[in-house]
């Protein structure tokens, strides 16, 4: 055990093989920081970066682990998903932490409380991710949406996405669109329950997820028939294998970041390449037949855009197809992932299977017609369900942000430009918020009827509990069409089938993070076998 004193020229410390506890001494510029040592003090590194003037310093960081020379803590999100990697940091070094990957600061964020905090108090200051890894990429690049700055393309595009594809009066408009693909999985279910063959309900799901995007998105020019719903689905899950290591790569800096991304570029060139052709296409086409009405779906509002030289915000082409990419890679693979661990769950849990199979027999009928997206405001038992499996398995475990400023939280404080990593699945198990926190209970999620007005208030003032789609402007545009998909697909499958898990009895919940969402590491198999002897007729809205 030694000490050393040190003032506010040595702004970080870090102990590569240590532990170190920093205390302030006397007045506010002094610190004392007590090390015990378990290797040679030139294991101590000290990072003498100048702060920059916005900077308070880097003193009253949140606290942090100890790290390696160079590669600051990345080793110690190697080990395990990361997720679960930051989950157990935050149980020892608490709800706000610090890590260092390379020279980039990172804060981790691993509590509903703190969550809300900042997302109250920050929000426009953190509604950025940071700059987009390769810029001229149609995919990941400058032009996405998803890395766009908090700023007027942002805004501009936002604004068309909510109203012309993602509200709730948009959502009403292409019902029939989903109604029909929600037909379309279920009678290629029926044909496997006909040829007693498996499924894996992720890849079933995937194409409600897919062609229902693509055709809301593109309307009629993607259809099955012409094959462009198959090449988008399949450009769609490249470009998700690139998603982890763009992440990677965009967390480095400098020489590094060039290296990895020098090292992707080939593949990112392929997907964005892929992209261009099927997205350029469908304009060209669309562009042909417009015929000067009113534009109401999205892809007539952006070329609208794109051909009014007089827009209060000028879109490019590129703009346009860079969005449509986006919302494929955000939006097919998230809520497909989410039904077949619902599946899982349910199949797993023969009272929660009963349970749903009576409300929704008793709602929708038996034997007659298939769910229908409207049914969903009267199944809440259904909801609850989905909203538990996004409780325990939601797709994106951790979400990311930058500081655009530097900004005091309590006690600390946080520069500018610092990535933040809002851990969702930390702060959804939290023992403290959720009674039995890793097990499957919908129940939770159920309106308890005898609620006083006080325990209503205290929940509604109770702070980021559940956050599966993020938070604040930059939450998730989707949440309301994941909703629709998962609802209907689990009630479909739920409703029409009885189900069989191939090869045994058991469902390994083993979890694994592929590209960048969590998803089975053994993905099950299971035999449909159909309920009726008459396939049901889908409702038309
Ligand atoms: C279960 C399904 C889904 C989950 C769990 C999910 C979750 C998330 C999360 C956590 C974020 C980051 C939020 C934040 O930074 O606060 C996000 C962003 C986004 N999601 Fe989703 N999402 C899902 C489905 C969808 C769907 C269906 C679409 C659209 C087709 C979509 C489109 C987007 C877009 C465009 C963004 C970026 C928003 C922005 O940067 O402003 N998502 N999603």
């Amino acid at each position: 055990m030694g000490n050393i004193k040190l003032d506010n020229h040595f702004p970080y410390l870090y102990l590569s093989c240590g532990r170190a506890v920093r205390e302030k001494v006397g007045n506010a510029n002094t610190f004392q920081v007590r090390f015990t040592c378990y290797e040679k003090l030139s294991h101590i590194i000290l990072n003498t970066h100048k702060p920059s003037s916005s900077r308070s310093g880097f003193d009253d960081l949140p606290p942090s682990p100890p790290s390696l020379p160079i590669i600051g803590h990345l080793h110690l999100l190697l080990s395990a998903p990361t997720h679960k990697a930051l989950q157990k940091l935050s149980s020892k070094y608490g709800p706000l932490f610090h890590l260092r990957i390379f020279n980039i600061p990172m804060v981790i964020v691993s509590s509903a409380s703190v969550a809300y905090e900042i997302f109250r108090a920050h929000d426009a200051n953190i509604s950025s991710r940071g700059p987009p890894p390769i810029d001229d990429s149609l995919f990941a690049g400058s032009t996405s949406f998803i890395s766009s700055p908090y700023g007027d393309h942002w805004k501009f595009m936002k604004k068309v996405l909510v109203t012309k594809l993602l509200g709730p009066q948009a959502l009403e408009r292409s019902r029939d669109v989903r109604a029909d693909e929600l037909e379309r999985v279920y009678a290629r279910l029926l044909d496997k329950a006909r040829k007693e063959e498996s499924v894996e309900i992720i890849k079933e799901v995937v194409n409600l997820t897919n062609n229902s995007i693509c055709r809301m998105i593109m309307g009629k020019s993607c259809s099955e028939e012409n094959g462009e719903a198959e090449r988008a689905r399949s450009v769609a899950s490249e470009s998700l294998a690139l998603g982890k290591k763009i992440v990677l790569g965009s967390l480095l800096r400098a020489r590094f970041k060039h290296l990895v991304m020098l090292l992707i570029k080939k593949e990112m060139t392929v997907v964005s390449n892929k992209f261009d052709e099927l997205f350029e296409r469908i304009l060209v086409e669309h562009e042909t037949k417009q015929d000067g009405h009113q534009e109401t779906d999205l892809m007539e509002a952006l070329l609208a855009a794109y051909g009014d030289d007089k827009a209060g915000y000028k879109i490019t082409r590129k703009h346009i197809k860079t969005l449509f990419a986006d919302l494929l890679f955000a939006g097919t693979d998230s809520s497909a992932q989410a039904a077949q661990w619902a599946m899982a769950e349910i199949i797993k849990n023969p009272n929660v299977l009963k349970r749903l199979r009576e409300e929704i027999d008793c709602l929708v009928g038996q034997g007659t017609r298939l769910i229908h997206e409207t049914d969903l405001p009267n199944l809440p038992y259904l909801q609850a369900v989905v909203k538990e499996v996004l409780r325990l398995h939601p797709p994106g475990t951790v979400f990311g942000r930058i500081s655009q400023k530097g900004f005091r939280m309590g006690e600390y404080y946080i520069p500018e430009e610092t990535s933040f990593a809002i851990n969702v699945y930390a702060i959804m198990r939290d023992p403290d918020l959720w009674e039995d926190p890793d097990e499957f209970k919908p129940e939770r999620f159920l309106q308890d009827s005898s609620r006083t007005a006080e325990e209503e208030e205290a929940e509604r003032r109770e702070p980021l509990k559940y956050i599966p789609f993020g938070s604040g402007r930059r939450g998730c545009p989707g949440s309301n069409l994941a909703y629709v998909f998962l609802g209907t697909a689990v009630g479909m499958m739920v409703q029409g089938f009885d189900w069989r898990i191939e090869g045994g009895d058991k469902v390994s919940m083993e979890e694994t993070v592929l590209g960048l969402s969590l998803t089975m590491a053994h993905p099950p198999k299971f035999i449909p076998v159909a309920r009726t002897a008459r396939p049901l007729i889908s409702k038309c809205s």
